[in-house]
């Protein structure tokens, strides 16, 4: 569904992209592993447009994205830490959403109904605990029912309730045939939910396999154990 070719980014002499090439499928589950400061963000930013790469090519359903905007509708997309105006009660905020994607047929308020943020709709975003703004972020990911999610560590900061209701979200969607990229630091969380793991060093793919692969590859059965074999092993 997605593919990324040949990939790079700099910034001032930072090489965080270097000559990136990449395939996602729909109906996976994959999650984006790799040193801080690996390029995993910067990766997803250029996905969605936000980032303009130096070179390279990202094509969805085989058509370039570089300068176009319609594709970005079907991509939901929760940040690492969601910006609202702080002013702007939960309401407000997804109303406006709501009203700058006017176009949307599909509405998904399923995880606004799971986390209760109806009960919550006058509190201000300013006053919302770290973890109610990511259910807002979710939940805003989710609403339109995008073809691709692209998840920034999306269960920092959320109870192991909430975070578990998201778990269960985002295997449902998958089994929709959506493409699901995760960044996480949590090897639990990703042997729970991915399918794939793709590991980002230096700028480039170090590895992208099946967890069991991956397991067999370093012939370990914990999954943490095995990636931090693979990540030390030299080239
Ligand atoms: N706008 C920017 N200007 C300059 N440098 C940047 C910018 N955005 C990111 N970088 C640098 O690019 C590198 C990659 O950052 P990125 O956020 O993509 O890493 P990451 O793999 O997502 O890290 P983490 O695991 O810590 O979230 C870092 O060294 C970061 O400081």
């Amino acid at each position: 569904m997605i593919a990324i070719e040949n990939l790079s980014k700099t910034y001032g002499k930072l090489a965080v992209l270097d000559n990136l090439s990449v395939r996602f499928e729909g109906g996976r589950v994959v999650s984006i592993i790799g040193p801080n400061g690996a390029g995993k963000t910067t990766m997803s930013k250029c996905i969605l447009g936000i980032v303009l790469p130096d070179s390279g090519d990202i094509k969805f359903k085989g058509e370039s994205v570089l300068k176009k905007h319609a594709y970005r509708s079907e991509i939901g997309y929760m940040p690492q830490i969601g910006k609202y105006p702080e002013n702007m009660k939960i309401r407000q905020v997804i109303e406006m959403v709501r009203d700058i994607r006017k176009d949307a047929t599909r509405i998904d308020e399923e995880l606004i109904g799971l986390y209760g943020l109806q009960n919550m709709y006058d509190k201000r975003m300013g006053s919302l605990s770290g973890g109610t703004k990511q259910k807002v972020s979710a939940a805003l990911a989710f609403m339109f029912d995008p073809q691709v999610l692209i998840l920034d560590e999306p269960t920092a900061g959320l109870d192991p309730i909430s975070a578990e209701i998201l778990k269960c979200k985002i295997l449902k969607e998958k089994k929709k045939g959506k493409l699901i990229l995760i960044t996480s630091h949590i090897m639990s969380e990703i042997e729970e939910v991915a399918d794939e793991v793709m590991c980002l060093m230096d700028g480039t793919v170090k590895f992208h396999d099946t967890i069991s692969e991956i397991k067999q590859n370093a012939n370990e059965e914990r999954l943490s154990r095995a990636i931090a074999k693979i990540m030390n092993e030299e080239d």
